[in-house]
């Protein structure tokens, strides 16, 4: 199987007051990728961080900043986050209806990887253009909650999403985001992603290495079986 576990605690949940502290803490701990909400106030109701800790987190860290862009003009943040020192650009597929060739180009041509992500009420089929196209996007995130906020309830409706896309796209990066913790992460191997983002679950764990570890391994049990179902 082609894809490796990314394990990528989400940043949001940590002290954002010591945030280079709590991202050397998580990529010591095992933690392949930090994963960084980028929400400004439109698209989804919350307020957290912009290309500006992007730039400070970067002179601490040579870690994969995973950002995801929740925000309703992703186009006017591709420099920004790339000169700032973001590793992975995702942005929504619900506002890049009319314009993700461009967008993906430009994410590509910024030096950064593109990702698609979608929202629970979204259909699947909507990123199958995203995957297939002549520049494609190199990772889709299902989101698994309403995105806005850390700390909700895992969708398991969700899962046929990833199923989906893991039967069509085996070297897929294929990723899930809200309530994964060790209670939801057997429904999200089982279907097929490999990225795992948790937040709560882990900086709320008595010992967050231990869950990030139990991710990564429920992930590497769960892929020899994606090839074998019908
Ligand atoms: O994108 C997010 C919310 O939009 C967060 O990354 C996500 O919800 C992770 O937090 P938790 O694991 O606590 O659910």
């Amino acid at each position: 199987m082609g894809v490796s576990p990314k394990i990528a605690p989400s940043m949001v949940s940590s002290d954002f007051a010591n945030l280079a502290a709590e991202a050397k803490r998580m990529i010591d701990l095992g933690a392949n990728w930090l994963h960084m909400d980028i929400m400004v106030g439109h698209f989804v109701p919350n307020l957290t961080i912009g290309a500006p800790v992007i730039q400070s987190l970067r002179k601490h860290t040579d870690a994969y900043l995973d950002c995801h862009l929740m925000v309703t003009n992703p186009m006017d943040y591709v420099q920004h986050m790339a000169t700032a020192g973001a590793s992975g650009f995702t942005f929504h597929v619900e506002v890049a209806k009319e314009n993700w060739q461009e967008l993906v180009s430009k994410i590509k041509s910024a030096g950064m990887r593109p990702g698609v992500a979608l929202k629970p009420g979204t259909p699947v089929e909507h990123v199958y253009p995203l995957v297939e196209g002549t520049s494609p996007v190199e990772m889709v995130l299902v989101m698994t909650v309403e995105p806005g906020f850390g700390g909700q309830k895992f969708m398991p409706d969700m899962m046929d999403k990833v199923r989906a896309l893991r039967d069509k796209y085996p070297s897929l990066d294929i990723q899930v985001d809200g309530g994964l913790g060790p209670l939801a992460i057997d429904a999200a191997a089982a279907a097929g992603a490999n990225c795992i983002v948790a937040g709560s679950s882990v900086f709320g764990a008595p010992e967050p290495g231990d869950v990030i570890s139990l991710l990564r391994t429920t992930v590497e049990k769960a892929q020899p079986t994606w090839a074998l179902r019908e």
